[in-house]
């Protein structure tokens, strides 16, 4: 079975079948800038020392400072975070942020910890990491498993090794800290903005299609939030534990509710449905908004849905897109569908670096104006070049690289005398 990072640079190699791209820049992007690995250790209450292993990786920083969450997850491994950065890498491009791709993880289960362990991880983790990030290299913020507050306590230890106030070094921080107003709910509404954007395109109408979303957390709940109000049908949800099915509509409050107060949308009332009966599900909209390849060579050719939002990264394995192309099923492509998050974190690190808070109107106004633009653009790419969205988009992302590469010079590659 091919590594992850392989699945993903086949999806370049389809993208410079379209275009003629420098063999220099194709060549540097095939493996990632620079690669930490760090180990974590963890005191626990009960006087216990763990230590867990930690990655950061900065992808490309040709467009910008190397941007990108960081993810707390059992599964993390150097693999999926180079991978995680290099998509970053495109997402970053294909948004027209300026910034390139970086990643971060820790290889932990933080349920498994109390709060006050969490805390003493996510310090532990920038003691070790410091000195690989910065405000004008390497940006963290969140992705699976960290939020806010584990954001709040990283940019705090961050402050005191600095011995600087220094919040535009990690974006997705508690707006008392500096964080942006609607950075909680961005990847979700910006899902949300790509997929209204396509279907006015393809004039068809929110009311009575269906919608399945995997993963009920940060991204997936936003999304199904917007969905059901703007009159779609949600009839299945699931999250790490199954899933839950109606086929008249899922009250998408009640389940939200019941998810924060008991920990399971499993809990609500309804028809139950394992993770991998949703991805399957005939629905119009299917929304995979956990983790990476759920859809693969072994199940492309049963998924019935229409359309496929990639909120989450690379929910698609590579070898499924050939089959789901001659399937006929759409895919809006990660790197633009669930880029509402850096490019609200981008708005925060502007407003960080200006000391100049933005309210909420305006962050939501211009995080839609960017969605739609970048939406209707890899459109449009894909009809002028007859190629699928995501092949659209990675063209995109391909070319603006391309772009600033040759307007650096070859410093870009041998460094600076
Ligand atoms: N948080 C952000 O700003 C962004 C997140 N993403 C991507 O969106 C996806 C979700 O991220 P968040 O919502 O932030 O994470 P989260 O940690 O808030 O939620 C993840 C959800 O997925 C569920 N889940 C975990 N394993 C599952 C499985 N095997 N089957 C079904 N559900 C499962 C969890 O129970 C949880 O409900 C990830 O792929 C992440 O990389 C992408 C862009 C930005
Ligand atoms: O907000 C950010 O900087 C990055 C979010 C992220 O990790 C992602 O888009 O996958």
């Amino acid at each position: 079975m091919p590594s992850l990072f392989d699945g993903a640079s086949a999806r370049i190699e389809a993208a410079l079948e379209h275009i003629e791209i420098s063999q220099d820049v194709a060549q540097r992007l095939a493996q990632p800038d620079a690669a930490l690995k760090v180990s974590v250790p963890l005191r626990h209450d009960d006087g216990r020392l763990t230590v867990f292993s930690g990655y950061r990786v900065r992808y490309d920083s040709t467009l910008g400072p190397a941007k990108g969450g960081i993810r707390f997850h059992p599964d993390v491994n150097a693999d999926e975070v180079s991978t995680l950065a290099f998509w970053m890498t495109m997402k970053c491009a294909v948004m027209g942020l300026p910034f390139g791709g970086g990643k971060g993880g820790v290889a932990v289960d933080p349920k498994q910890l109390s709060p006050a362990e969490l805390e003493r991880l996510s310090r532990a983790y920038i003691d070790q990491i410091a000195d690989f990030i910065g405000p004008d290299s390497d940006i963290p913020a969140p992705d699976v498993n960290t939020n806010p507050r584990v954001m709040g306590w990283m940019a705090d230890q961050y402050r005191i090794i600095a011995r600087a106030h220094t919040p535009a070094v990690i974006t997705g921080k508690p707006v008392e800290m500096g964080g942006s107003l609607g950075r909680t709910t961005a990847t979700g509404d910006g899902a949300f903005h790509v997929l209204s954007t396509m279907m006015q395109r393809w004039e068809r109408d929110a009311e009575g299609t269906t919608v399945a979303v995997q993963g009920f957390g940060n991204a997936g709940q936003r999304f199904a939030k917007l969905a059901a109000d703007a009159g779609y049908k949600v009839v299945a949800v699931s999250d790490s534990s199954g899933g839950l099915y109606n086929a008249d509509g899922l009250d998408v409050d009640a389940v939200t509710r019941i998810k924060n107060e008991q920990g399971s949308v499993s809990e609500a009332e309804g028809e139950t449905l394992s993770n991998a009966d949703l991805v399957t599900l005939d629905v119009d909209v299917l929304a995979p908004a956990a983790l990476e390849s759920v859809i693969t060579a072994d199940n492309a050719d049963e998924v019935a849905a229409g359309v496929i939002v990639e909120i989450a990264n690379g929910p698609i394995a590579s070898e499924a897109d050939r089959t789901l192309i001659d399937n006929g099923v759409v895919v809006l492509p990660d790197i633009l569908a669930n880029a509402g998050g850096v490019t609200v974190s981008y708005f925060e690190w502007v407003q960080n670096r200006q000391a100049w808070y933005w309210d909420a109107d305006t962050v939501a106004e211009r995080l839609e104006s960017r969605m739609v633009d970048a939406t209707r653009a890899v459109a449009d790419r894909a009809e002028e070049d007859d190629v699928d969205l995501r092949t659209a988009a990675y063209i995109r992302a391909l070319e603006k690289i391309e772009k600033a590469t040759a307007a650096t010079g070859t410093s870009e590659f041998f460094g600076r005398r």
